[in-house]
């Protein structure tokens, strides 16, 4: 069972401005779990995952893959040597891609980083699922099925919001992880997201890690930002 944690999305366009971030949180006793989007990777490449690595801290790289079955196995067995924790693809890419996924994933010696799928962005409203993609569910059934898709492919567990993550553990089970984004303060501005909840919150209702970024990276004080996080979400230690 891993420990339920806070991920923070290091949202940046430049490894200066990511190192800047980071040494804000050196004397920091809890080495921050941080996420790697398609901004930073994309201005970066894979020398910023090796960088980050090598200053201690655990990788979630989102680079949500979403193409062929051959493409995405091809793709993951390059990602599989940056030794990263955890990485991600699209659910919608079908349960044929998310099985090439895990293969390509999957080193030599049998060991992987995690693998989850996002199911619906946090960003999507039901309505413009329905309106816009015309998938026309529910949207908590489409977020289920996707998680069901994603334990058949052999995943270990899905991005989705944190007021799904009982509903997605109660149909695959405690031990598929929840990793959600969608996460803002009591007193925090939503931004672009539609289907959020605060760090508490997401807590009680069960998600494993919280992934977190403009309420800490565009904080006044992100250390602050991060301990409160924390401090609601994973309690005292
Ligand atoms: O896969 C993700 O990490 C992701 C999936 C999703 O459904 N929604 C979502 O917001 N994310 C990512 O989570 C982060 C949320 O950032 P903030 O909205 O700034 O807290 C961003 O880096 C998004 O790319």
């Amino acid at each position: 069972m891993l420990t339920r944690d806070v991920i923070i999305a290091c949202d940046f366009a430049s490894a200066e401005a990511t190192f800047a971030f980071l040494d804000k949180f050196e004397q920091e006793p809890r080495k921050p779990f941080l996420k790697i989007g398609m901004e930073l990777y994309y201005a970066e490449g894979p020398s910023i995952v090796r960088e980050i690595k090598r200053r201690g801290h655990r990788i979630f790289l989102d680079l949500k893959l979403h193409d062929i079955p051959n493409t995405v196995r091809k793709a993951m067995a390059v990602l599989s040597k940056l030794d990263v924790d955890m990485c991600n693809v699209h659910a919608a890419g079908t349960i044929d891609m998310m099985r090439a996924a895990v293969e390509g994933l999957t080193r030599p010696d049998g060991t992987r980083p995690l693998l989850i799928a996002v199911t619906q962005l946090t960003s999507t409203s039901e309505e413009r699922m329905r309106g816009e993609l015309l998938i026309d569910a529910p949207i908590d059934e489409v977020i289920v099925r996707y998680a069901r898709n994603a334990r058949e492919a052999g995943l270990d567990g899905v991005v989705c919001s944190p007021l799904e993550a009982g509903m997605v553990k109660q149909a695959c089970g405690a031990e598929f992880l929840t990793v959600t984004p969608g996460v803002r303060f009591a007193d925090g501005d939503m931004g672009d997201q539609v289907r959020v909840t605060t760090p508490a919150r997401a807590r009680e209702i069960g998600s494993d890690f919280i992934v977190v970024g403009r309420p800490v990276t565009a904080a006044s004080d992100p250390v602050a930002a991060y301990r409160r996080c924390v401090a609601e979400f994973v309690g005292a230690e």
